[in-house]
Formats: structure tokens, C-alpha cells, sequence
């Protein structure tokens, strides 16, 4: 049954590869591989008592209900079913070492192949020629994307297809920037028209608040923003508002407003956010797909008393609004509904950036037109992933060098590294995007994955990173870098007579970078620049560490579209071809579930006579250090000695107060 399904994976191309048939690459050899599985799950059975993640290739079960696939998921799923057992990514692994033996300093000479691996769209350059391929690699590369079905991914995602399996979703983040003449359906509706329904509504409010028509409770204009949210409901926004805000044009747009955002429950964080603001000229957003995240929620909750103990209660209806895709919550929690902006089940919380979860803070701070524009480069971009071949896809290109890089040459980690300081929080932004997406253990119909799915991604702009994890990766571990820079700076400060102007210094180090990491340099060289022998093993650069170089025009609402564009599709790309539902998340309920746990313990030592044990349900360690927590808060609210609760049954002497009070 097992290798039915296995064989069915690998269709016409041939007989299955078991165990023994498989070469130990590098890969594997460093342990990024974990070995081979040989055992799929049968195809129709559900993994009984797994995660929601367990869906079979004709059913998918979420929240206890089996639904049927449609026969193009049933073939997608399938496609995905132990890629690793197959004949192309085989090949791949035994390409390894014919990598191993090439050098990139070599490789750079070979300006035929340079060519090749140089990409242009609509004034986006893509340079893969630092990466450790070659025309062969690419080739490969793509015949495993042809395995893994990838174009039918692609399709399926723009076409509504559920292919969030465990959520049983679609997944159409792509729809929030289509053109308002496009159709695309998911469940048999049409979805473009709500989306511009809401963008409208966006643009109506914005413009309101924007030229003075909608007012505070006091009559005074709302000139700040505080937009309450975290992951997805935080970080798209923080990303998008740190590269506009020196835009030149959205800076005009933006003066006299102030854009907030709160995402920490940190009391720190909320003193820092609020912190100048006054409640008459503040506007608060609420942004939470679920209208559920605790900390969401509390912040809301904290900000709302900010709010109406200096205006009254009422002041809420012309001071709060909220996003969600969970009206009902937003109104029980006393927003009205008609100040609040939909999105829908179809847009994952990291996706949502396009939906009002950026749309409305960033329109209320840059003006609606300014933010369609960003829309308008995100789809361009989209338009080209969806469209063009493989070979000369740059989110594509993106995608199988980042598969290449992490399952195949043994390096999990890529530093995005935009060399500009507006890019700030990109990294942060892909991040949640990429790990969130591709973090995962099992393929689609829930089977352990033989091999290491996901990017350890990090980042900061250059040239500070530079002076900070750059000697790690010029000289210790390799991680593939993606190095981002921008022909036009937001800012032109030209010094008289200097040639080279700010923007071009940063840039010399963009080119330079890439180039040090990819040639190094050789105790050779060392010594013609008559460098001592004991310094050498020190000073030599190993090179033949791969990046890809992206180059833009410039930085405005458009281009940080097209980025924004180019990064999730490339992150789409890669959990296709693992074969994994990039589209979940259930790796962050745990924690969820036990904080919950913690609280109510929290809760309850609010009485007197509360007493927690390892019966509470803690181990050993967790209620030691959580009775310590207790016992500092107890201090703090009880200061006197009779106040003091015994809430640490653990160790008799921390019943007793502390010493200090007796
Ligand atoms: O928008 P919400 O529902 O408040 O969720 C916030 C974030 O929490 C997460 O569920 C992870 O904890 C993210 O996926 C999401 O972006």
C-alpha cells in the first residue's frame, strides 16, 4: 500500500528509489537530511490522534469533520507525497558533488553564465550569479518544481483552490491587489468585488479623518494613530510604514500625522506607544484577524480605559475602530460594526498586509491613493510569478535557490540584507512570513518529512550589519545572503565636492559584500601583499559563500509592493516544492495553551488561601520558578507581612513571607 502511493507519486518516471539506493549527500552527511523514510501513509486514511495537520490524499480532516478533497487537491496532495522519494530530487542530491568540486571565484569568470543567471522585470534585476549553480543546477532545479507540480500549486492558489488542507481554506492574498476588473472565486463567489468594497470603505474613512470630517469626541481632528496588533496584525504594517516614511512624496502626505503601532503586552511597550499622545487627537486601531489574541485584546483592553477615562465612554465610537474577520467579537468587545473593516478566512494573518490589516493604518498615515500604489506593485509582481516560466521567475529563482541552499547544500539560515535603512524591518517582516509558513515537520497528508523543511531567516540593513554578524558569515559559518539595494535613494544628500555621495557609499558596499563572500581570498594573495604566515589562517576569506543580488530602481509605495510580492511568493515556492502546507500555523498553539494555564493560576492567587502544587499540573521546575514569580508579586500588592499568601507549596520555607517582612 505504501509503495503504491510512493509509485503513484513518481508516476511514469520510473521505479521507486528505496534506502539503498540513496547516496548521502553533503546534506545529509551534515545532518540537514535526516535520511530516507520509505514509508508513506496509504492514501484515504487519516492519521487518527495526530495534529490537525493529518490529511489524507482523498480527505482532509480539520476541526474533527472530514470533508472530500476535489480531484485537483487530491492530485496536488499526491504530488506533494514524499518528494524526496523521488527520481528528480535523487539527482539533485548526487549534483551536490559536482558542486562541491566548483568554486564561485571560477564560476564569476564564466561570463556566458552570468547572463544566464542574470534576470530583469520591470526594472527589478535579479543576480543569481553568486549562488552555487549551475545552467545544470537550474535545470535540475526545475525538473524538480516540475515534479512537485509547482505550476498547478501556483494555479490552485490563484484560483481559490483550498489548499490551505488543514484549515480548509484558500489561499488568496493575491486577490487583495487585483484590479477591480479581475474575478477570482473561491466557494463559488467572487471575491474582488468585496475586496474593493472594503478598500472603498478604507479610502472613504481615511479621507474623513484625513481632511478633518470625522472628528474626536471633543472636536478635535485625529492627527495620531495607534494601531494595536501582533505577528501578522503588526509586523506587514511596521515594514511597510518604516520604508514609506521617508518616501518623499508619502512624506508630505504624512505631515502633521503620527503612526503608532502597540504589539507587546508589555506594559513597557505600551507606555512607549502612548507615550506623548493625547486621547483627543488619537485614533486607535485594532487590528486582530481572530479578535481572540490575548495580548491583542488586553492591549485594546488597556487603551480603551486610556481612552475613556479622560473622554467618557462614548468617546469609543469616534476613537476606535477595528479590523477583524470576526465582526461579532468586534462588537461585543463595543466597537461598532460600522467602524469596523472586514477581511476574510482566506487571507492568512502573515498574508494580510494587503488586506485593511495594512490598508487602513497605512492609508490613514500616507492617504488611500499613495497605498493603492502599493497594492498596484504587489500585483504586478504576483502577475509575474503567476506567468512567467520558471527559468526567468524571479520569485521562482528565489524559491529553488532557497531550496537548493537549505535541503540540498546543507545551509539552513539566509540573511536578508537590504542596503537600505528604510528596509529595516523587512527581515523582521519575513520572518513571521517564512518560518511561520515553512516551519514545518510533516508534508501535506501528514507524514514525518525525511529532510529539514524551512529558513532560519534573519536580518538587518547594511552597512551596520557589516559591522556586527558580517565576520560570521565572511569566516565562519556559510549563510546565504540576499542583498537588496536601490539605484535611487529615498534621500539624495549630495556634498559639494564630494563624487561619491552618501547613497553610493552605502551602495559600494552592496557590491562589495557580495563579491567578498563569493571570491574570498587565498593565503595566495595573502602573501604577494607580504602578509606574515602567522597571520595567514587568519586572514584568508574561504569565499564561495552564495548570495543573490536584487537591485530597484527605488524605494516608493510601488517597488515595497513588488518586495513584499517577491518574498511571499518565493516562500509560497519553496513549501510547494517541500511539499508542506505553508499556509497553517498550529506550531504556536502550545505555547498559547499554556500560557493560558498560567494565567488562570494567576488568576487564582488572587485569594488568600490560593495554594499551587505540582498537582496544578506543572512540573517541577515551572512551579519552583512560578512561585518565585508569585512570591516577588505577592511582595509587591501585599506589602505588609499578614498580606503575604502563601502561594509556593513546594518548599515548606517559601510558604512562609519573606524574611524581610517577618
Ligand atoms: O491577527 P490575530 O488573530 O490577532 O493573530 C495574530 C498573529 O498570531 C498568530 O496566530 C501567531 O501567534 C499569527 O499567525 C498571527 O499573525
Amino acid at each position: 500500500m505504501a509503495s503504491a502511493v510512493i509509485d503513484s507519486c513518481l508516476g511514469q518516471a520510473g521505479p521507486l528509489l528505496g534506502p539503498l539506493h540513496f547516496r548521502k549527500s553533503q546534506a545529509v552527511r551534515r545532518g540537514t537530511i535526516r535520511g530516507t523514510v520509505a514509508v508513506a501513509r496509504p492514501a484515504g486514511v487519516s492519521l487518527k490522534g495526530s495534529s490537525k495537520a493529518g490529511a489524507s490524499a482523498a480527505s482532509t480532516r480539520s476541526q474533527g469533520v472530514t470533508r472530500a478533497l476535489s480531484p485537483a487537491m487530491v492530485e496536488l496532495e499526491t504530488a506533494s507525497l514524499q518528494i524526496s522519494q523521488t527520481p528528480e530530487w535523487k539527482t539533485l542530491e548526487d549534483h551536490v558533488t559536482e558542486i562541491e568540486r566548483l568554486h564561485l571565484r571560477d564560476l564569476l569568470r564564466d561570463a556566458a553564465r552570468s547572463e544566464l543567471l542574470f534576470h530583469e522585470h520591470n526594472k527589478i534585476i535579479s543576480d543569481f550569479s553568486r549562488q552555487r549553480v549551475t545552467q545544470k543546477t537550474i535545470e535540475l532545479l526545475v525538473n524538480l518544481a516540475d515534479r512537485a507540480k509547482l505550476r498547478k500549486k501556483i494555479d490552485a492558489m490563484f484560483n481559490g483552490e483550498k489548499i490551505n488542507l488543514t484549515e480548509d481554506r484558500a489561499v488568496l492574498h493575491v486577490a487583495l491587489r487585483s484590479p477591480r476588473d479581475k474575478e477570482i472565486y473561491t466557494d463559488g463567489a467572487d471575491v474582488v468585488p468585496e475586496v474593493w468594497q472594503v478598500l472603498d470603505k478604507i479610502k472613504d474613512f481615511t479621507d474623513k479623518v484625513r481632511d478633518g470630517t470625522w472628528l474626536g469626541a471633543t472636536g478635535q481632528p485625529l492627527t495620531d494613530v495607534v494601531a494595536i496588533g501582533i505577528g501578522g496584525s503588526f509586523l506587514g504594517p511596521l515594514f511597510v510604514h518604516t520604508a514609506m516614511r521617508t518616501e518623499q512624496t508619502a512624506a508630505e502626505q504624512a505631515r502633521g500625522r503620527n503612526l503608532r503601532f502597540l504589539a507587546n503586552v508589555d506594559p513597557v511597550d505600551v507606555a512607549r506607544a502612548l507615550n506623548g499622545l493625547k486621547p483627543e487627537t488619537t485614533l486607535v486601531v485594532v487590528v486582530s484577524k481572530t479578535f481572540t489574541t490575548a495580548e491583542t485584546m488586553l492591549n485594546a483592553r488597556t487603551v480603551r480605559t486610556w481612552l475613556t477615562a479622560e473622554l467618557g465612554k462614548e468617546a469609543v465610537s469616534k476613537h476606535m475602530v477595528a479590523v477583524s474577520t470576526n465582526l461579532k467579537l468586534v462588537k461585543e468587545f463595543g466597537i461598532d460594526p460600522e467602524n469596523a473593516f472586514a477581511f476574510w478566512d482566506w487571507v492568512g494573518g502573515r498574508y494580510s498586509v494587503c488586506s485593511a490589516v495594512g490598508m487602513l493604518p497605512l492609508s490613514l498615515q500616507y492617504g488611500f491613493d499613495i497605498m493603492e500604489q502599493f497594492l498596484m506593485g504587489a500585483h504586478n509582481v504576483d502577475e509575474h510569478f503567476r506567468t512567467a516560466p520558471f527559468e526567468d521567475n524571479i520569485p521562482v529563482m528565489l524559491g529553488l535557490t532557497g531550496v537548493w541552499n537549505t535541503t540540498f547544500l546543507g545551509y539552513p539560515s539566509l540573511a536578508i540584507l537590504p542596503y537600505t535603512q528604510a528596509l529595516s524591518k523587512l527581515a523582521p517582516h519575513i520572518q513571521q512570513v517564512s518560518m511561520e509558513s515553512n516551519g514545518k515537520g510533516v508534508s501535506l497528508d501528514g507524514s514525518k518529512l525525511s529532510f529539514e523543511a524551512g529558513e532560519i531567516d534573519f536580518g538587518e540593513p547594511g552597512t551596520n550589519g557589516q559591522h556586527s554578524f558580517y565576520q560570521l558569515i565572511h569566516q565562519g559559518r556559510v549563510v546565504p545572503c540576499e542583498f537588496i539595494g536601490i539605484v535611487k535613494s529615498q534621500q539624495s544628500v549630495y556634498l559639494k565636492g564630494e563624487v561619491v555621495s552618501n547613497h553610493d557609499e552605502l551602495m559600494c558596499n552592496f557590491f562589495a559584500q557580495a563579491d567578498a563572500l563569493a571570491t574570498g581570498k587565498t593565503p595566495v594573495e595573502l602573501r604577494a601583499g607580504n602578509v606574515p604566515d602567522s597571520l595567514i589562517p587568519h586572514k584568508t576569506f574561504t569565499g564561495n559563500r552564495p548570495s543573490t543580488s536584487i537591485l530597484l530602481p527605488e524605494l516608493t509605495a510601488y517597488t515595497v509592493g513588488q518586495i513584499l510580492s517577491l518574498y511571499e511568493n518565493r516562500i509560497a515556492v519553496q513549501g510547494f516544492i517541500w511539499g508542506i502546507n505553508s499556509f497553517d500555523q498550529w506550531g504556536v498553539e502550545l505555547g498559547k495553551v499554556l500560557a493560558a494555564k498560567v494565567r488562570s493560576e494567576m488568576n487564582m492567587c488572587r485569594t488568600q488561601d490560593r495554594k499551587v502544587g505540582p498537582s496544578d499540573g506543572f512540573n517541577h521546575s515551572t512551579t519552583k520558578l512560578l512561585n518565585r514569580y508569585l512570591e516577588g508579586k505577592a511582595r509587591l500588592l501585599y506589602p505588609e507581612p499578614e498580606d503575604v499568601f502563601p502561594c509556593d507549596l513546594i518548599d515548606a520555607d517559601h510558604c512562609r513571607p519573606p524574611s524581610s517582612y517577618v
